[in-house]
């Protein structure tokens, strides 16, 4: 009999197609996707070496970096810098011949929310993006790992990447959530605990009964920010779940060929016994509401909790560090999280712009109002997460409250639009990222889910969701 075997450890042998003495391994790549920001210089490099795509069935591009996310978008888009970029792309998947859709085509979104939508993304696969957060597609027991332009050419020229094997790592959470908590907690009380260099050279599995319950796009969450952990990529072993939202998707398979999938799929799990170099186990039964406070997904506490003393870090540097960050986020340790004023909401991003999240906030705010101080925003991730949303009327749930109802793309997560953050302004967001300057120049994030970014905005400071009427 062979040796137990890790959920990494199976699908990274069903890809191998040479391995080195050094321990350098040659991957095969079922699925590439692309967007805007870091191909472009793939692209030319291809271009120069009179090179095609080696697979163009198996990439897919699509623009949600720059794209503007007001409606007037469709006249074209006026930022130069930007409108550089999506042309760009346009151009390149009509001269390499691969699928693209632009901000036109109602399938356009942000990357990894497109991919699982279209059935893009499957069980089992080998997934690849020139982007961090391809970790998203763990969630269906793919292997899925952000990578760099000049990857990103390799894997377009040969549809294979180079890697060497990373560490097994287990993050088990048991019991059940309460209720107001959610996803996003879990995986921000995750990074709270192992830091942002706790999964470092390793490749997680998330399992554990809190886990198992989450939905299709809880478990998204949950893998998106496993990089914010360090960790190479996150992975949840597929399950009827994983079968149920797959079936029907436009890319995924029918009939026999379903069938015969699903056989396969249903043998992509952690045996009894496999090695794990690394295991942290959490009770969500313990989980409360997470708010970041600091300038690293790391910086988390309680909503019920209080902003921190860094005097009580031993480690100077990362007592600096800390200081900083309470600096730059204009806060003073031991200030109750409930009492900090928001000026703004970003509801959004691939951690959080699914129709789930959207339901979750607009269950939040429904008959209800912003708060006078506070300018919100929903974007949704995908054209098709939008049409749903107002499918199920969650737009005039949104708008009445005085949210604003944009088009969808990554937007305020990263501000490479126009939609930013002021200098000081304070910004309650679904996002995955609150490193300084990243909403904006000077501008303040403190991540949460989306049922608690919601009710901050009609109250116009956070608030403890589970106190929520
Ligand atoms: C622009 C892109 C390369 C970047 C990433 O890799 O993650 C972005 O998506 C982000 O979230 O910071
Ligand atoms: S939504 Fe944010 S985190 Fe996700 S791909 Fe876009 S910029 Fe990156």
């Amino acid at each position: 009999m062979s040796a137990p075997r890790t959920l990494y450890d199976k699908i990274f042998d069903d890809h191998l197609v040479d391995r080195q003495d050094d321990g350098t391994c040659l991957l095969y790549i079922d699925r590439h996707l692309v967007h805007e920001v870091t191909s472009p210089q793939a692209f030319e490099g291809l271009r120069m070496a009179g090179r095609p795509v080696h697979a163009p069935q198996r990439t897919l591009a699509v623009v949600d970096h720059n794209v503007p996310t007001t409606a007037d978008r469709l006249e074209g888009i006026k930022n130069e810098e930007s409108r550089i970029q999506v042309e760009a792309l346009a151009h390149n998947a009509a001269e390499f011949g691969v699928e693209y859709y632009s901000e036109r085509d109602k399938r356009q979104g942000i990357v990894h929310i497109v991919g699982p939508e279209q059935g893009f993304t499957l069980p089992g696969m080998t997934i690849v993006c020139g982007d961090s957060h391809t970790s998203t597609h763990g969630a269906f027991g793919a292997l899925a790992h952000g990578i760099g332009t000049s990857e990103v050419e390799h894997v377009l020229a040969t549809q294979t990447l180079i890697q060497k094997k990373a560490k097994n790592m287990l993050v088990r959470v048991d019991g059940k959530l309460p209720e107001g908590v959610t996803a996003k907690d879990i995986i921000l009380a995750i990074i709270g605990e192992i830091g942002t260099a706790g999964g470092t050279g390793h490749v997680i599995e998330f399992a554990g009964e809190a886990i198992r319950s989450l939905s299709m796009e809880g478990r998204m969450t949950v893998c998106n920010m496993t990089i914010e952990g360090g960790a190479r990529a996150g992975l949840i072993a597929p399950d009827e779940k994983t079968f149920e939202y797959i079936k029907g998707k436009p890319k995924a398979p029918t009939g026999e060929t379903l069938e015969q999938a699903v056989a396969y799929w249903k043998t992509l799990h952690t045996d009894e016994g496999a090695h794990f170099d690394r295991t942290v186990v959490l009770d969500a039964a313990n989980l409360p509401p997470i708010v970041s406070w600091g300038s690293s997904p790391e910086d988390v506490v309680s909503i019920q909790g209080v902003v921190p003393n860094p005097d009580e870090i031993q480690d100077e540097t990362k007592r600096v560090s800390k200081w900083r960050a309470l600096e730059y986020m204009g806060l003073t340790p031991g200030t109750k999280m409930t009492d900090i004023a928001i000026d703004r909401v970003f509801i959004g991003s691939c951690t959080n712009g699914r129709i789930e999240d959207l339901r979750a906030a607009a269950a939040v705010i429904e008959g209800k109002k912003v708060a006078s101080t506070v300018s919100a925003m929903v974007v949704p991730g995908s054209g098709l997460v939008k049409e749903q949303a107002e499918a199920e009327g969650l737009d005039k749930i949104f708008r009445e409250a005085g949210f604003e109802w944009r088009e969808p793309g990554c937007s305020m997560c990263l501000a490479m639009n126009d939609d930013r953050l002021k200098p000081g302004e304070r910004c309650a967001s679904t996002s995955n990222r609150n490193f300084e300057g990243r909403q904006g120049y000077k501008g303040r994030t403190h991540l949460v889910s989306p049922a608690m970014a919601a009710a901050a905005a009609v109250a116009g400071h956070f608030v403890d969701i589970r106190d929520w009427k």
